[in-house]
């Protein structure tokens, strides 16, 4: 078994012998969903897989201290194959969980989902099934047929999304960019160009790193029913969306150039008139 709690950094590009697939999570605050998940992603694996042995899941946790090592414990013992990582020092944040989710990971096909149970994991044998037919990135996606969203999800969650969404278009095709539920193989991790673990995006950042969307056979989507979170809270923040900003000005610039932060700049400009236009016309109706 290997170690429950490692606050060191490993790399770890070795495949173990016996595990392929590895569900990577990042976690904060999410002791009270953690047992309902990893329940229901050995289940939907047992049920869908032909060998749930070959599966682990990884979390990643920034030192929550909220119960999440003792509901890990309960699980271990219990006999889920379940590794939690504790990060205490000073690296925190979604994406860089991520990324250290990988180094720790031991099989060749990797699921990243969130913790909160938004991500249902009955669609996590799916993805795995998606990369074993030879896709080497997955993403899981509410736009495609068949996906969709919560209908309470809230209103301004839905806008927030769909200006997200946008802003991201130049830059790929996938149907879900802003998704946090995907898949992707070792090697294509291994090969890819230096990643930034900045904000909440990760998948974006990977889409575009990996260099994947150059060879569309190679990606994969898996359409799925995005849920509403029952238990916690969201972590989304202002400063969040700030990140997300400066990411998209990173990856403009990456992609196209001095070109890509002009265009970046046109769309904001775009966005907050067609918002100020917006609240004119509706603004009036309001007090009538
Ligand atoms: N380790 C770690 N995990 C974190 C941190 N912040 C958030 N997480 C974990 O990352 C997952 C997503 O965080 P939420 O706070 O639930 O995010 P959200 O606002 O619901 O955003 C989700 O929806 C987006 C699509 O609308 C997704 O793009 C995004 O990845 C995420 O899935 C959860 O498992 C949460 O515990 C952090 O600082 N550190
Ligand atoms: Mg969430």
């Amino acid at each position: 078994r290997p170690p429950l709690v490692r606050d060191h950094t490993t790399a770890n590009h070795q495949t173990h012998v016996g595990i392929e697939n590895s569900v990577i999570v990042p976690a904060y605050h999410e002791a009270e969903n953690i047992p309902v998940l990893v329940r229901r992603i050995f289940a939907a694996v047992e049920v869908e897989l032909a060998d749930a042995s070959r599966t682990e899941v990884v979390i990643v946790d920034d030192d929550s201290n909220d119960g999440t090592i003792e509901a890990v414990n309960v699980l271990r013992a219990q006999g889920y194959n379940v590794v939690l990582v504790t990060r205490t020092g000073d690296e925190k944040g979604l994406s860089s969980a991520v990324l250290r989710g990988f180094q720790e990971a031991r099989g060749e096909n990797w699921v990243v989902m969130d913790a909160d149970l938004q991500h249902p994991p009955e669609y996590v044998p799916a993805f795995f099934k998606a990369m074993s037919a030879h896709h080497s990135f997955v993403i899981g996606t509410r736009y495609g047929p068949g996906g969709a969203v919560d209908k309470d999800w809230p209103f301004f969650r839905r806008l927030m999304s769909g200006v997200a969404r946008s802003l991201a278009r130049p830059l790929t095709a996938t149907s879900d960019p802003m998704s946090g539920f995907f898949g992707l193989t070792r090697d294509l991790y291994i090969d890819s160009k230096p990643v930034n673990p900045v904000g909440f995006k990760i998948a974006l950042e990977l889409l575009l790193k990996t260099g994947v969307e150059k060879h569309p056979h190679e990606l994969g989507e898996v359409s799925y029913a995005f849920a509403k979170r029952t238990v916690g809270a969201s972590k989304l923040s202002s400063k969040t969306i700030i990140k997300y900003l400066y990411h998209l000005a990173n990856l403009y610039r990456w992609q196209m150039g001095l070109f890509g932060l002009i265009l970046l700049e046109g769309m904001l400009v775009g966005i907050c008139w067609a918002g100020l236009y917006v609240i004119e016309s509706v603004g009036p109706c309001l007090y009538r």
